[in-house]
């Protein structure tokens, strides 16, 4: 399969930077008018950072809590790795919790438990160093995997379509150029990509914040909707795929994303649409039989209560406010990540391609 994109176009946003003795995290909570970043030089401090959302994003969370164990490692006095391991478990534990949706969380911080245990076993390894290279892999890896996925995705849409996508699944919140907001990107460059749709995705508005400005920043023409005008955009024929990413995607298929994508897959059946997932294989949960198990974070409902800072909404008033729902993988045409695409995706062809 050719590759037609210039990478390097992409590479202007990087959400995720390691000084060498400190985390630099984009502030996202800043964008789009204050591109600033946020200096972390504790592990309890990206813990924070993505507790707040200053980082977010499935892929990006796990990244930075890899970076995070990096930090903790430096506070830690241990002579080697097996006394280092017990000592760093409670920063590792307080990063886990700093959101419960994304199974890349979680992964990471797997990862980086092993790396640990591989450095315990080699007589004389550094392994602060060791951390420190099982961090920056998970990193490059995230970045190859999403190039990966923008090829395939985009082979899968027609010339002359629409997609429509939601939350904001691009550099910022992935090592760089995107799951989602990749394959979008990979299409525009092939040319089958003829209209981009971005829902504003309330309450945090990433879609209106952070994916209408990244397309900006790539001269990628997009038109930004509110969320509650996807099913009426879809019913005007102009939109061939609805495109997102994923927080987990469970043995069956079931997938956990920003609330909000539920009913866009519902509203895609309903129009004739189809419904794409994309996301690398560190989201995809084998050990999570359905979506009935997912833990939904809930957040603050004051974040429904404001609008840029402003307050809208009468004191006293009650709200509700869970920031991912689950899609049943009925709903779900194609997961695509860089191990292959899954087309109609239920445990057996789950197990096809992911083991287990
Ligand atoms: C490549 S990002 C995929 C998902 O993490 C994304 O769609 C999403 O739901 C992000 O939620 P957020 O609450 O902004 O972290």
């Amino acid at each position: 399969m050719t590759d037609p994109i210039d990478y390097a176009r992409y590479d202007r946003i990087r959400p995720i930077r390691w000084t060498g003795d400190a985390l630099e995290l984009l502030d996202q909570r800043r964008l789009p008018f204050e591109v600033e970043y946020l200096r972390c030089t504790s592990s309890d401090a990206v813990a924070e950072a993505i507790r707040t959302l200053a980082v977010r994003g499935a892929p990006a969370i796990g990244i930075a809590a890899a970076w995070g164990v990096v930090l903790a490692a430096r506070d830690c006095d241990a002579a080697g790795a097996s006394e280092a391991s017990p000592r760093l478990e409670p920063a590792l534990q307080r990063l886990n919790a700093a959101r419960p949706t994304a199974v890349n969380l979680a992964w990471a911080l797997a990862r980086m438990r092993a790396a640990l245990v591989r450095a315990s076993a080699g007589e004389g390894m550094d392994w602060r160093a060791a951390l420190e290279a099982e961090a920056r892999a998970i990193e490059t890896e995230d970045l190859a995997a999403n190039r990966a996925m923008g090829v395939l995705g985009a082979s899968l849409i027609a010339p002359g379509s629409g997609v429509l996508t939601h939350c904001n699944t691009g550099s910022l919140a992935t090592a760089g150029f995107g799951t989602a907001l990749g394959v979008i990107r990979a299409g525009v460059a092939s040319g089958d990509i003829a209209r981009v749709y971005a829902g504003e995705t309330r309450p945090w508005q990433q879609g209106a914040r952070l994916t209408a400005w990244e397309l900006m920043q790539d001269g990628i023409a997009a038109t930004l909707i509110a969320d509650s005008a996807a099913a009426h955009l879809m019913k005007t024929g102009v939109v061939q795929w609805v495109v997102v990413g994923a927080d987990r995607i469970c043995a069956n298929g079931d997938t956990a994303n920003k609330i909000g994508t539920y009913q866009l897959a519902i509203s895609a059946r309903h129009h004739g649409a189809k419904f794409m997932v994309v996301a690398p294989s560190s989201t995809v949960d084998m050990d999570t039989a359905s979506g009935e198990s997912i833990e939904i974070e809930e957040r603050d409902p004051a974040e429904l209560f404001a609008i840029g800072g402003t307050r809208t909404v009468a004191e006293g008033v009650a709200a509700w406010n869970p920031v991912f729902d689950v899609t049943p993988h009925g709903l779900i045409d194609a997961i695509v990540t860089e191990k292959g695409i899954v087309e109609h995706p239920q445990t057996a062809s789950m197990q096809a391609m992911f083991g287990r």
